[in-house]
């Protein structure tokens, strides 16, 4: 069956740093992935791959079979590529409805739009907070309605860059059961660093180091692997 998305030999240099070293990914419909690795490994770089606001220097990116290797950043999401970034992107002025009203305006008549921003209020457990603005929600609760905003515009595919980065025990597990729900109907690149989160959602986890895929597996198997536990510095990532 054809990937979601892959990547085939991607490279990317950034003058003297070669950021993507021959990253060959591949990502079923409806999978979720965790993608790990050492600050500077390339995690951030790989997303703006996907996202297209950076250009690999060679090998491609297939989105359903079609090449999107030189799309302009303002394409993916049309394509249906959702992305949650750690740069805050909420309009801190308008309330939680009318961020994820908007998003789901996009493609939708206002009729609709007004049902799915219900149903995903619901989703991601903001009803109760509706018509609270923004920029007044404490971290968790903002991520939240982050995530909210990604999956009002019902893409396929959407990319999460440290979603529990930040937040309370209680926040991480919840955080945790909304990745899982989201994932019936959405496939999922998560990037995240804390492992008990990832043993809590992940089936699969590609690990990266200095910008190659060095290891693909369970992440029980990852974290007991002798080369993963040295490339972070000799303790288990944590
Ligand atoms: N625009 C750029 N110009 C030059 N070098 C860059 C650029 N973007 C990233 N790099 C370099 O590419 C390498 C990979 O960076 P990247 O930010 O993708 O890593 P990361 O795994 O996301 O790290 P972190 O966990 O710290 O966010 C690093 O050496 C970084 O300094």
């Amino acid at each position: 069956m054809t990937p979601l998305i892959e990547t085939r030999d991607l490279n990317v240099r950034f003058g003297g740093v070669h950021a993507t070293r021959d990253v060959n990914f591949s990502l079923a419909e409806n999978e979720l992935r965790c993608v790990i690795g050492p600050n500077g490994a390339g995690k951030s770089t790989f997303f703006k791959l996907l996202t297209g606001q950076v250009k690999p220097t060679s090998g491609q990116i297939l989105f359903r079979g079609q090449d999107i290797s030189r799309m302009q950043p303002h394409e993916p999401g049309r394509l249906g590529i959702g992305i949650k970034t750690q740069v805050p992107s909420l309009f801190n002025g308008l309330t939680v409805w009318e961020n994820v009203w908007l998003s789901a305006r996009r493609l939708n008549s206002s009729m609709q739009a007004e049902r799915i921003t219900r149903e995903t209020l619901e989703r991601v457990g903001m009803a109760a907070y509706h018509d609270v603005q923004a920029g007044l929600l404490a971290h968790g609760l903002r991520q939240w309605v982050e995530i909210g905003v990604v999956i009002a515009a019902d893409p396929p595919l959407i990319l999460l860059d440290e979603p529990a980065a930040g937040m309370s025990d209680a926040e991480v597990a919840r955080t945790a059961e909304l990745i899982l729900e989201i994932n019936r109907q959405h496939a999922l690149v998560v990037v995240e660093h804390d492992m008990n989160f990832i043993r809590m959602i992940a089936r699969k986890v590609t690990v990266l180091h200095q910008g190659a895929v060095i290891r693909e597996d369970t992440p029980d198997r990852i974290m007991s692997d002798p080369l993963i536990q040295q490339i972070y510095l000799g303790k288990k990532p944590h």
